[in-house]
């Protein structure tokens, strides 16, 4: 039988107004006196120590068969949520109701006692995550060989590197028949091969109907397994929606100097966006006919009429989210066949070309220019730049332009994709956004055989068959 939809069971997971407050003390003294302060005075209660809001009024239903990626910066208060979930922290206020078996993988080993060989912590851990003694018997051997670390099952987990922690603690939360599984960061310290093993039972447990909830800075992560994303700053819920809407304003987030106040009415756009349709089988589109593109830029800037000019366009993909264009803009982008024709619908194996023309409002200096195809659900299937070729192109003046264009094989199996662009620039390590689009061109892959996969690596099969046995 097939697990229920999500819209039709109840949630398993309903947070209320969950806030999370910590009391923060500048001196440690103090820290430890507080509690007998308290006693001999009622009115020293709570006049030591800062108050600091790690979750605030959080509120979220999270049905069976979900996967929930949570993304933000550090600090932002994801690891306090997913410990409340997994009931390791009490909120302070709030409530936090779970229907079923939580088995987390919070902050690595901090389920595990570190004196305690591998062997008695799985034993210790099946147990407290709810499996009675004969199960545990009857999965042991199973969890011990899905870790791979047979050798060292018998050596205490203060010895195991943070990979055979990890190793050890996945398999343990693979056994154990957990409703919702929550994972922290996790499984990036997991060597590739573990993570791929780790990523199969992930997909697996979705199609079982199980719930996880997943916290990555790993944006092409989330959106490779999460239905739904939500972003948290500050302690607060500021975006719940398509994992590739969220990852779009988390990168401007952390790429913006203007922090919070640049993503604001982005924010205020996409929460008047109306539900998008299933992204993932997006439904054929016709090649339009070449149009106008919407600017970033307002209309009393100088030099708006001159960028609009140029703003001739193929087609904008209703996605497109742009961000940046104050000193410069991309102002615009041409999707072509090899031969330079514009064309949006193209054949596995063929060769494209993707101009753009960049506008200087003023000096860019150190340019770099990148593109990104993705596929329907955001996953970046491949990207390259100018600077990760080892070019320098020269600075463009103010008032000048730089066109650019990229020429490469669709080396990739049909399907619906989606070309972004930026324009940036290097200042002290750290990237300066000139401007970006995300998104901008939408385009069609068909079949030229019937080869399968996602990548065309177009292989020869050569068979030699002997007549004669021996
Ligand atoms: N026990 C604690 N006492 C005081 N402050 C805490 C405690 N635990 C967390 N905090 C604070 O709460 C805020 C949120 O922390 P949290 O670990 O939840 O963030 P995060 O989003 O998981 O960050 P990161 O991406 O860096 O792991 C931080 O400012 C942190 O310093």
């Amino acid at each position: 039988m097939s697990p229920p939809s999500p819209s039709e069971s109840p949630p398993l997971i309903t947070l209320r107004g969950v806030t999370k407050t910590y009391t923060i003390w500048d001196d440690p003294t103090a820290r430890l006196m507080a509690p007998f302060r308290r006693l001999w005075s009622k009115s020293a209660r709570g006049t030591e120590g800062r108050q600091f809001t790690a979750v605030k009024a959080f509120s979220l239903e999270i049905a069976r068969g979900e996967c929930l990626g949570i993304i933000g910066r550090n600090g932002a208060g994801k690891s306090t949520l997913l410990q409340m979930i997994a009931g390791t922290v009490q909120p302070t206020s709030g409530t936090v109701q779970i229907n079923g078996r939580v088995a987390a993988l919070l902050e690595l080993g901090s389920g595990f006692n570190p004196d305690f060989t591998g062997r008695e912590n799985i034993l210790m851990n099946a147990s407290i995550l709810g499996l009675g003694r004969e199960e545990i018997a009857a999965r042991y051997d199973s969890i011990v060989e899905y870790s791979g670390i047979a050798e060292f099952i018998d050596q205490p987990v203060r010895t195991y590197s943070s990979g055979m922690t990890l190793r050890l603690a996945f398999a343990v939360c693979a056994h154990v028949d957990a409703d919702i599984l929550i994972i922290d960061e996790a499984l990036a310290v997991g060597d590739a091969r573990f993570q791929f093993k780790c990523h199969a039972t992930l997909e697996q447990m979705l199609k079982e109907g199980r719930t996880i909830i997943f916290v990555s800075h790993d944006t092409n992560a989330v959106k490779r397994m999460c239905r739904t994303a939500v972003l948290l700053e500050r302690g607060e819920m500021l975006l719940k929606g398509s994992p590739n809407d969220v990852t779009n304003i988390y990168t401007k987030l952390i790429t913006s100097p203007h922090g919070l106040e640049s993503i604001r009415e982005d924010l205020a756009a996409l929460q008047n966006k109306p539900p998008e349709s299933d992204e993932a089988n997006p439904a054929p589109t016709p090649t339009p006919a070449p149009q106008l593109l919407s600017s970033s830029l307002s209309a009393e800037n100088p030099g708006t009429r001159l960028l609009a000019e140029e703003r001739t366009h193929q087609q904008i993909s209703d996605k497109e989210y742009a961000y940046g264009g104050e000193f410069g803009e991309i102002t615009s982008v041409v999707l072509a066949d090899h031969t330079g024709a514009p064309r949006l619908s193209f054949v596995t194996g063929q060769t494209i070309q993707v101009r753009i023309t960049c506008a200087a409002r003023q000096t860019v200096t150190a340019p770099i220019y990148a593109l990104t195809l993705k596929d329907v659900r955001g996953q970046e299937i491949y990207g390259t730049n100018t600077y990760f070729q080892n070019q320098n192109p020269p600075d463009v003046p103010a008032g000048g332009r730089a066109t650019v264009t990229f020429t490469l094989p669709l080396n990739i199996l049909p399907g619906v994709f989606f070309i972004s662009l930026g324009w940036v620039r290097l200042v002290n390590g750290e990237v300066v956004v000139i401007h970006r689009r995300y998104d901008v061109l939408r385009f069609d892959v068909m079949p030229r055989d019937k080869s399968f996969g996602l990548a065309w690596c177009p292989a020869t099969i050569e068979v030699h068959t002997a007549t004669t046995s021996g």
